[in-house]
């Protein structure tokens, strides 16, 4: 290889000195897979100062190497060159090895490669470690994982001035098979080559895994529904009575199966796997695409899959992990995170799904009404429809006709002359929230029961009805059948919203507080996150007033005070702790809490965590954290941030 400036640290060079005097080093002066891979360099009576020797395949070889992994040449080809594209700005080139060290294509390096060095680095070309010495190439099909070997890491110093990152590639039957590699002739930081690389190796993985094996249903899995769909998530297939083919491998770590061997695995059945029955999982989801539910693995633990029927779908997700998107806690399946009540609820409205039955939901405030509306929506078959949500509370009476109804042009003077399609128009072909419901005042009750009779909506000021349809899903934290018997609501129009009448439970009544706390906690993309058993008995002691939205705003906060440690006592607010001794003196007399907390600093904490979040987006971050974008705007100019 070329003679380029090296720029290998002292360290690395002293500790080669040191090693071939002395043929051993300083514990942790380089890492331990290159001294052992220097081990087998002496012990192979490889030579440190011999000169290049190239070792080609023949052209006829070659062939035949490349016949044999024609698989893995199609699936890998289009990943090595999207590599190649992300690191072009580079002098970079992107290899391909068999499983003996063997280049079985190359790209990229064209411009900046001498002949020497382009045929080393080009199709044919043996980076065995037998007699190249250490390099990652060879070295990683000798150690099996991931390595960057740079400058006098190389055991020949012929090789000084390369700097390679390699990954190992495991085949469907999770053999090495081959390995990636990005290799350059100068030395340069790969810290960041090397997570590329890896990322690439596991895309072809995937890729090889869902191409070798053939089933009738893959299940896509994690522990933390938003992995679902990256790289990292498990995927296991299926035949159609449950019995498992294979899984790759980040399945059979998240299954905890001890075998990587297909035909042990294929001894297992879901059944044995899962606490539910394979059979109810498939009528769960049915032919709904995408569904992610919450299933317990039989050792308890928890894991989100999604179904892929592979007879219509046969290709693994690709997303990149950037795009990954929030999981929304609008899904029926995860709002059923285990209590007896809530399970009742989400059974009973998939019975009524889509079926054009109204749903009254009640409950105390913050039990999760709204969410739950919305992943009535999100589950209905107008999903792709419009979701208009109204607050009956918080308009004055004169507004909320004119919000629901519509008003024609010349209805109004002023700003509000021109005309304007109502909410329950804007629903048409959706759904149509009335939160608050209970606070409807009764003269426009009646104007709502003709709309709900009639399926037309006559915008004020205006003669022309026009027809509506849509579904209709109402909220109330009051006691509405108590309103109807004092005569405060119309009794004909709450026997026409409450089709489905669903309540749910306060917090303190739930016997899914430990999975609710999982589940924001994967809400707020912090799933790795542990809490103290300490808090976790505070938090099951506690009465929450402010039900699951209390809980979401203490663990939110908590989490922006631990700032990625565990959260303990320490996290939690002087707030909280006042209310919780007065419900629990006991349980909170001894708690070690932080100095009282500034409030400003909190909310700075709060911001920057979630303008991290939400990649910068103000409208995200100001929703995330309830405030409006105005707020959130000369918050970040009082931080410095705007
Ligand atoms: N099942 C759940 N999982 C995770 N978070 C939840 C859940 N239910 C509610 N929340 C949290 O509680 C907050 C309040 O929920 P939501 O607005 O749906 O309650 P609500 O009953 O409609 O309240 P209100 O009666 O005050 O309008 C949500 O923003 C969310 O942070």
């Amino acid at each position: 290889m070329s003679n380029a400036a090296t720029d290998n640290t002292p360290a690395i060079l002293q500790a080669r000195q040191e090693f071939l005097s002395n043929g051993s080093v300083e514990q942790g002066a380089i890492a331990e897979a290159i001294e052992r891979s220097w081990r087998r360099c002496l012990a192979n009576g490889i030579d440190t100062n011999s000169p290049q020797s190239l070792e080609v395949v023949t052209a006829q070889e070659l062939a035949l190497k490349r016949e044999k992994n024609q698989q893995l040449l199609k699936l890998a080809q289009p990943e090595m060159e999207t590599l190649n594209e992300q690191i072009a700005h580079t002098r970079n080139v992107v290899i391909l090895t068999d499983d003996e060290g063997v280049i079985l294509h190359s790209l990229g390096g064209h411009h900046f490669l001498n002949e020497e060095q382009r045929i080393a680095l080009s199709a044919g070309a043996s980076w065995n470690e037998n007699h190249r010495g250490t390099n990652a190439i060879g070295t990683v099909l000798i150690e099996q994982s991931a390595l960057t070997v740079q400058g006098a890491e190389h055991f020949m110093a012929y090789h000084h001035s390369l700097s390679c990152s390699a990954v190992p590639i495991f085949g469907a039957e999770n053999q090495l098979i081959a390995t990636l590699d990005v290799s350059n002739d100068f030395n340069m930081s790969q810290q960041h080559t090397l997570a590329l690389v890896k990322m690439s190796a596991q895309m072809i993985e995937n890729r090889l895994f869902m191409a070798s094996h053939k089933g009738e249903i893959a299940l896509h899995f994690h522990a933390r529904p938003e992995f679902i769909g990256t790289l990292w998530e498990g995927v296991a297939i299926f035949t159609d009575s449950g019995q498992l083919v294979a899984t790759n491998r980040s399945g059979q770590f998240q299954l905890s199966l001890n075998t990587s061997n297909t035909a042990s695995q294929q001894a297992i059945n879901f059944n044995n796997l899962f606490d539910v029955p394979f059979a109810s999982l498939l009528r769960q989801v049915g032919s709904t695409d995408k569904l992610i539910v919450p299933l317990r693995l039989n050792n308890g633990a928890r894991i989100y899959v999604q179904m892929e029927p592979l007879n219509k779908k046969p290709q693994i997700s690709t997303t990149p992990p950037a795009t990954v998107k929030r999981t929304s806690a609008a899904n029926l399946d995860l709002l059923d995170s285990g209590d007896a009540k809530i399970s009742r609820a989400v059974q009973q409205i998939k019975q009524v799904l889509s079926r054009d039955i109204p749903i009254l939901i009640q409950g105390e405030t913050g039990v999760g009404k709204e969410l739950f509306a919305r992943a009535i929506h999100e589950a209905s078959a107008q999903h792709k429809g419009p979701w208009v949500a109204v607050n009956c509370a918080a308009l004055p009476e004169g507004l909320i006709e004119a919000e629901l109804f519509g008003y024609e042009e010349g209805a109004f003077t002023g700003a509000r002359r021109k005309g304007s399609p109502g909410k329950i128009e804007q629903a048409n072909g959706g759904t149509l929230f009335l939160d608050e419901i209970g606070d409807m005042p009764l003269s426009l009750q009646a104007r709502l029961l003709r709309v709900l009779q009639e399926r037309t909506v006559t915008p004020l000021g205006s003669t022309k009805t026009i027809p509506v349809n849509f579904s209709l899903i109402s909220a109330t934290n009051l006691k509405l059948k108590e309103k109807v018997e004092s005569g405060e609501f119309r009794s004909d129009l709450y026997y026409r919203l409450n089709g489905l009448s669903v309540a749910l439970p306060p917090l303190r009544e739930r016997s899914d507080l430990q999975a609710l706390i999982d589940v924001i906690l994967n809400i707020e993309q912090a799933g790795a996150i542990e809490i103290t058993p300490e808090v976790r008995a505070i938090f099951q002691a506690h009465t929450w007033p402010g039900n699951i939205r209390q809980l979401h705003n203490v663990l939110r906060t908590a989490l922006a005070l631990a700032d990625g440690a565990a959260i303990s006592t320490l996290h939690l607010t002087q707030d909280f702790i006042d209310e919780m001794s007065l419900s629990k003196p006991s349980l909170i007399a001894n708690v070690a809490t932080a100095n009282p907390v500034d409030l400003d600093d909190l909310t700075n904490q709060a911001i920057r965590r979630a303008m991290q979040t939400e990649a910068g987006n103000v409208s995200a971050v100001a929703r995330q954290l309830g405030i409006s974008r105005n707020t959130l705007y000369r918050k970040l100019k009082t931080m410095g941030i705007a």
